[in-house]
């Protein structure tokens, strides 16, 4: 058995994932401060002063790839959840996730539009430990059956169907204590025509 955490593409240990855990903090905490408004602009200032400094660092694509070659790829993004892959048998895989302050969306339960960002996110990996070719989301169908919580890890299953040409159906839930959550159906195409660098 095989994990996708000693995958290259993961970039779990490295000052990178320190850097994107720091700002996801950084976001939570923006989410829900009281501070107030004469500290809230100091501190504006030097969260700007941070993004200077990591924007004249240089070298991306001005869409916000760093490593599209060997390497970490959009881990570096802060806006998904995180997720953890605990097992990963070449078809299903599971784990953990955990949707954050940051993906609040109303009386203490997960944003929707955060749930599908999960889903996409997390079907897109598999997709990628599954095939080389890089497929991308024709469809993604969410069902929101029972309020995800924030702030407390849920199991989540991904698994695909064989792949038929280009397609590739593919599934996940999101459950508790036994409870199905939410359940994900997508559809992911491998383009006619390749997109350069995806
Ligand atoms: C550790 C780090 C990991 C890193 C992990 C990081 C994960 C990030 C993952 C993010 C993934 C994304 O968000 S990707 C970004 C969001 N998605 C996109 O931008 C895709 C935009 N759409 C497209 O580019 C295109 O429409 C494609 C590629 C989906 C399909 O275009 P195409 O290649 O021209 O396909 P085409 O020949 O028309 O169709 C091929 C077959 O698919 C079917 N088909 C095509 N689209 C659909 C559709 N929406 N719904 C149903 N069926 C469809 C057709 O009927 C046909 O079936 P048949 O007649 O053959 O039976």
């Amino acid at each position: 058995m095989t994990h996708p955490g000693s995958s290259p593409l993961d970039e779990r240990g490295t000052p990178r994932a320190e850097l994107a855990q720091a700002t996801r903090a950084l976001q939570d905490e923006v989410r829900g401060t009281r501070i107030d408004g004469r500290r809230a602009r100091e501190l504006a200032g030097i969260v700007a002063e941070v993004a200077r400094e990591l924007r004249d660092s240089g070298a991306d694509d001005e869409v916000g790839r760093l490593h599209m070659g060997p390497g970490p790829v959009n881990r570096g993004q802060t806006l998904s959840p995180v997720y953890n892959v605990d097992t990963w048998d070449g078809r299903r895989m599971q784990g953990t996730v955990t949707f954050a302050r940051f993906h609040h969306g109303s009386v203490g339960t997960a944003h929707g539009g955060a749930i599908g960002l999960w889903a996409d996110d997390v079907l897109g990996r598999l997709s990628r430990e599954l095939s080389e070719g890089r497929a991308r989301t024709a469809c993604l169908h969410v069902q929101y059956r029972a309020s995800v919580p924030v702030g407390a890890p849920v199991w989540f299953t991904a698994w695909a169907d064989d792949a038929d040409g280009r397609k590739r159906e593919l599934h996940a839930t999101l459950e508790d204590d036994g409870t199905a959550l939410v359940t994900v159906d997508g559809l992911f195409v491998e383009p006619r025509i390749p997109l350069n660098g995806h």
